[in-house]
């Protein structure tokens, strides 16, 4: 807070979701979100053939269908748990100080409208807060770039403060630890699996500073100066992290990356091949976390805690239970309300 007492604004940004589970309403959320050239990292026009012609036409409606399978009475989960951890921020936080907002960098309610809120209220800091544990371009990235190319058209520009990640803060770790607990007070597993969120490879290439990301055991077994940005390596990081906190056998942990799209290679190994690893392995009970999501959403719900789950069970394992994500766990937000302060 400054000497006139201007508030701080706080903008809380998700991915997005769509509007509902009409493959219009999908078409629409995947065109915006595909058209994102950090998420599809190729020349303009190509990337436009790509979606307008072949995913948003053959993908939107058998995503809607996976959306079918998601949606609740409050709608989607990404979105209404954005909405609760919003709520219980505020409630955390002195309105006197903050103006807490969320966001969703694809559909509604969207950056725009939450820019738009905090500008009108004057604040005197915005400190914008991409709801990605670690750093992807495709995510966080694209979360500056898009509040960016709004605050640039304003007259005056306050002070904006990004988080990058917070893989290792603390009371997010303590937030997992919390949830992982419960499940392992019930069930012996033999098994911890970290699945996150996947990238293509090139993405991290790009993005590497000396070429020190070969994608490989080596490059990303240390968190350090040379990787401090690489996805990869912040989500190996967030494996080592938790499963200290949980303490976990080595030999018990493994990490992998889902939700691949299109042919290009994306960052290994893929959780579909690691899941019949396991199962040739013998593995037969299997805890899951997906710590590169903060809400429950379609890659974890549906994609985690369904169809891996039939892949392992056919082929022969019996436990498959995936932690809950955090949603709008009391640790979790004190997570968020300790974020704000140190960028206060
Ligand atoms: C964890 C952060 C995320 C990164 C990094 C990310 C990169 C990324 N995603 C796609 C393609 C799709 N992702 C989809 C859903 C989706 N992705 C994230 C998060 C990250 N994506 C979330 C939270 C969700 C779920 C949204 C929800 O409504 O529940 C989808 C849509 C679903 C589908 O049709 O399967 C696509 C497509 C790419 C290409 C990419 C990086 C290059
Ligand atoms: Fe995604
Ligand atoms: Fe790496």
């Amino acid at each position: 807070m400054n000497k006139f007492k201007a508030k701080i604004g706080v903008l809380l940004v998700n991915l997005g979701t769509p509007d509902s589970t009409s493959t219009p309403d999908v078409r629409k959320y995947l065109r915006e979100f595909l058209m994102d050239g950090r998420v599809i990292d190729i020349p303009a026009f190509s990337r436009w053939l790509l979606v307008n012609l072949i995913i948003a036409p053959f993908r939107a409606p058998k995503s809607a269908k996976e959306y079918r399978k998601l949606w609740t009475d409050r709608g989607s989960p990404l979105l209404f748990h954005t909405e609760d951890l919003r709520d219980k921020v505020r409630e955390k936080l002195s309105s006197d100080t903050y103006i807490i907002e969320m966001a969703m960098r694809y559909q509604t309610p969207s950056i725009e409208d939450g820019l738009a809120k905090l500008k009108a209220a004057n604040v005197g800091k915005i400190i914008v807060i991409p709801l990605f544990p670690q750093y992807a371009s495709a995510s966080n990235g694209s979360v500056v770039d898009k509040v960016m190319e709004i605050a640039r058209t304003w007259q005056i520009i306050p002070h904006i403060t990004f988080v990058n990640n917070f893989v290792d803060h603390p009371l997010f770790l303590e937030a997992w630890e919390e949830l992982g607990e419960k499940y392992m007070e019930k069930e012996e597993y033999d098994t911890f699996l970290f699945s996150y969120h996947g990238l293509p490879e090139r993405q991290i290439k790009k993005g590497s500073c000396d070429n020190y990301c070969q994608l490989n055991d080596k490059c990303c077994a240390s968190y350090n100066k040379k990787n401090q940005f690489c996805y990869r390596a912040q989500s190996f990081y967030t494996t080592r992290l938790l499963s200290e906190k949980l303490s976990l056998p080595k030999e018990k942990v493994q990490t992998c990356f889902q939700s691949r799209l299109g042919n290009d290679p994306w960052i290994k190994p893929y959780t579909d091949d690691v899941i019949k690893e396991l199962a040739d392995n013998g593995r037969k009970k299997v805890l899951v976390f997906s710590p590169a999501f903060v809400a429950d959403c379609l890659e974890t719900t549906v994609e985690v805690g369904q169809e891996y789950k039939e892949q392992f069970i056919e082929l022969g394992g019996q436990t498959w239970d995936l932690v809950p994500s955090l949603n709008s766990n009391d640790k979790w937000v004190a997570c968020v309300a300790d974020l704000i302060h140190i960028n206060s």
